[in-house]
């Protein structure tokens, strides 16, 4: 075999890999959709209602930490009324002329969905208000002086944006939305039943207790939910009996280093130079991601969320910083009088 390996598997060929396992476990219909019971009732309403009315529904914002079902929802959306689904994303769109030839190719009641969209550029945003409002969007011709808009009227659609930031969307894009989805992490009873779910989809028998073990370590996320259990189900088949049972859950998560609170390397690896570089804190977003060789966003969107909500990290006006339960958790001795400084 050729040393640069041509069996080997390329970071993007690994993530196009990870990208099809993903979508063989999206549930297509609402009714498959596992909890986030309010969301899913808000949305059922607005879409049933647009049936009944033989109209395309409201705009949909889906807001949300990474992995909860938001692109999967986009397209339940889509298949639920019956149109068609057109994919973007906020940073596929540099240029304005790039959403009007988009907008302008939409068909009427397709579902338009636009990942990411607190990353749009600002022209863009502009222009998708008012397309979203009034169904129009201005086509500029010619260059200059001697440029002109030209309003082309569209037919009526629907836009799902998904945003893990919904603080960054500007006022003005947010009104637009008919109504927005608030995407919470997931009770441990609902990933079980993911879990459950997804198992019998991949063929492989789930054991209750292991489905239990897997589910609360998955940090109230199903896309980590199914992709631990793709692991577990490696290690039953090379190693184990071949059943995804509490032996070969307990196995597979210690080989992919997922702690028993769910932490994995990225949450550790941000808690410890936390303690062990900032002395605990407060510092900044910027230096944690910085001294760990990882983009803030990625700290900001990942990690953050599910390290605040498991009480191992709290944010002060001044930075990030550990709690009494990261330093336990670590193993590790809070400096004396550390949270103290807190409040100087
Ligand atoms: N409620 C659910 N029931 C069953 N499976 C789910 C559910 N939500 C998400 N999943 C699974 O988790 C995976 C990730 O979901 P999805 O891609 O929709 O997340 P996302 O919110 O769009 O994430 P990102 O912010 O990274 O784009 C999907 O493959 C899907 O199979
Ligand atoms: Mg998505």
């Amino acid at each position: 075999m050729a040393e640069d390996g041509g069996a080997a598997v390329t970071a993007a060929e690994a993530d196009e890999i990870e990208r099809a396992a993903e979508a063989a476990l999206r549930p297509r219909r609402l009714a498959e959709f596992v909890g986030q019971r309010v969301v899913r009732d808000q949305l059922s309403l607005v879409l049933e209602a647009a049936v009944a009315r033989h109209r395309p529904p409201d705009h949909v914002l889906l807001a949300g930490p990474p992995g909860l079902g938001k692109t999967t929802l986009a397209m339940i959306v889509a298949s639920e009324v019956g149109a068609a689904l057109r994919l973007t994303s906020g940073p596929a769109i540099t240029h304005a002329g790039d959403l009007a030839a988009i907008l302008s190719a939409l068909q009427e009641n397709d579902v338009l969905f636009i990942d990411e969209i607190h990353r749009l550029a600002r022209p863009a945003e502009e222009m998708l208000y008012l397309a979203m409002e009034d169904f129009r969007v201005d086509v500029v011709v010619g260059k200059g002086a001697g440029a002109t808009a030209i309003p082309l009227s569209l037919p009526p659609f629907t836009v799902v944006g998904a945003t893990t930031r919904a603080g960054l969307l500007p006022a003005p894009l947010r009104d637009r939305f008919g109504f927005t989805g608030h995407m919470d992490f997931y009770e441990t009873g609902d990933l079980e039943r993911v879990l459950h779910r997804s198992a019998r989809l991949l063929g492989i028998e789930l054991d209750a207790e292991a489905a239990h073990e897997i589910a609360s370590r998955s940090r109230g996320t199903p896309r980590i939910a199914n992709r631990l259990l793709r692991r577990v189900q490696d290690w039953a088949q090379v190693r184990g009996t071949g059943v995804a049972d509490t032996a070969a859950a307990a196995a597979a998560l210690e080989v992919f280093e997922v702690d028993p609170r769910g932490l994995d390397r990225l949450d550790r690896a941000v808690l410890r130079s936390l303690c062990t570089r900032f002395g605990g804190g407060p510092v900044g977003l910027t230096s944690i991601a910085m001294a760990i060789g990882e983009e803030p966003e990625t700290v900001e969107t990942v990690a953050e969320p599910f390290l605040l909500r498991e009480g191992f990290l709290t944010r002060t006006p001044r930075g990030r910083v550990a709690t009494a339960a990261a330093w336990a958790h670590l193993g590790l001795t809070a400096p004396e009088g550390g949270p103290s400084r807190l409040f100087d």
